[in-house]
């Protein structure tokens, strides 16, 4: 068949957007992967499928496919880049939507400016919700934060790096570092990612704290590795950032592929995700 699509980005992290209303699709994993390869397929961080939703508060469900073809709960700069699609594809004229993801509802919104908020929803910190297995950990306490030693084994040596632990839809493992762009990330990123304590595995978060406002993040993500944003990384760090007494709200993020802004006003509330969503090229591909 013939697939049309449209490649975008929210800040470098990548994404191929599919309209599954006026087309039929229905892919196994390898496919999705096959997809999102970088060399067989179009390429993308993430595939996002736009469908019609059930749910009749909701105006539409977007499915959401990492890299490696696993469907994942949330994805907060593909929500940017699904509403500036939906917007430009003439499929809806509101510039506020309820959207349905496998993790609840998410309501992203079109600003003047051609950025993007989106209303996240409120961080999970249960770690059973997370998922995250906390058993013969012995926690830490910073500020409102609970930190968790875990214990990696890099060539023989074994380091302990100390993370907060949330679930913004999707499951996230945050520590702060001195410097970014020296962290071993590409060492433990993968470590953590697939970490036993981590059922469904976990997105890995590097924080660089610079002012109470104002941090640099790199994120190993689960199912697609290290990329140039992570927007529920950016939630993810800001909130860890804020309960650690680190931050004060909002947060200016630099990640390696653009800048994002995370507000947040404490337990019990929504994270805003604010950035951009850019519309590439159009294509099709016969799949
Ligand atoms: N890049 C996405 C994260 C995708 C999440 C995926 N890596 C996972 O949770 O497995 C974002 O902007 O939030």
């Amino acid at each position: 068949m013939k697939l049309k699509f449209t490649k975008m980005h929210g800040a470098g992290n990548d994404f191929v957007v599919i309209d599954a209303i006026n087309q039929q699709i229905d892919f196994t994993a390898d496919q999705w992967k096959a997809l999102a390869d970088r060399r067989f397929g179009v390429g993308a961080d993430q595939l996002l499928v736009v469908e019609k939703s059930q749910n009749p508060s909701c105006d539409f469900r977007y499915r959401i496919f990492n890299n490696d073809g696993g469907e994942v709960e949330q994805c907060g700069n593909g929500a940017r880049a699904f509403v500036k699609f939906v917007a430009e594809k003439g499929l809806t004229s509101q510039r506020r939507i309820a959207v349905e993801t496998m993790s609840g509802i998410i309501a992203p919104r079109l600003e003047d400016d051609g950025s993007v908020t989106v209303d996240m929803g409120a961080p999970i910190f249960e770690a059973e919700r997370v998922p995250f297995d906390t058993e013969g950990l012995q926690s830490q306490r910073q500020g409102n934060d609970t930190l968790w030693p875990l214990q990696l084994e890099l060539a023989g040596e074994r380091e302990t790096v100390l993370l907060s632990v949330l679930s913004m839809g999707n499951p996230h493992a945050v520590q702060v570092v001195a410097d970014v762009d020296t962290a071993p990330v590409e060492l433990t990123g993968p470590l953590i990612e697939h970490h036993a304590h981590f059922p469904k595995r976990v997105n890995a978060g590097f924080m660089q704290v610079l002012d109470r406002g104002h941090i640099r993040l790199r994120v190993f993500e689960r199912g697609a590795g290290e990329t140039l944003a992570c927007g529920t990384g950016a939630c993810a760090a800001a909130v860890a950032g804020i309960r650690r007494g680190l931050l004060d709200s909002p947060v200016r993020v630099d990640a390696r592929g653009g800048e994002l802004s995370i507000a947040w006003a404490g337990e019990g509330e929504p994270v805003y995700l604010t950035g951009p969503a850019v519309t590439v090229f159009e294509g099709e591909i016969t799949v």
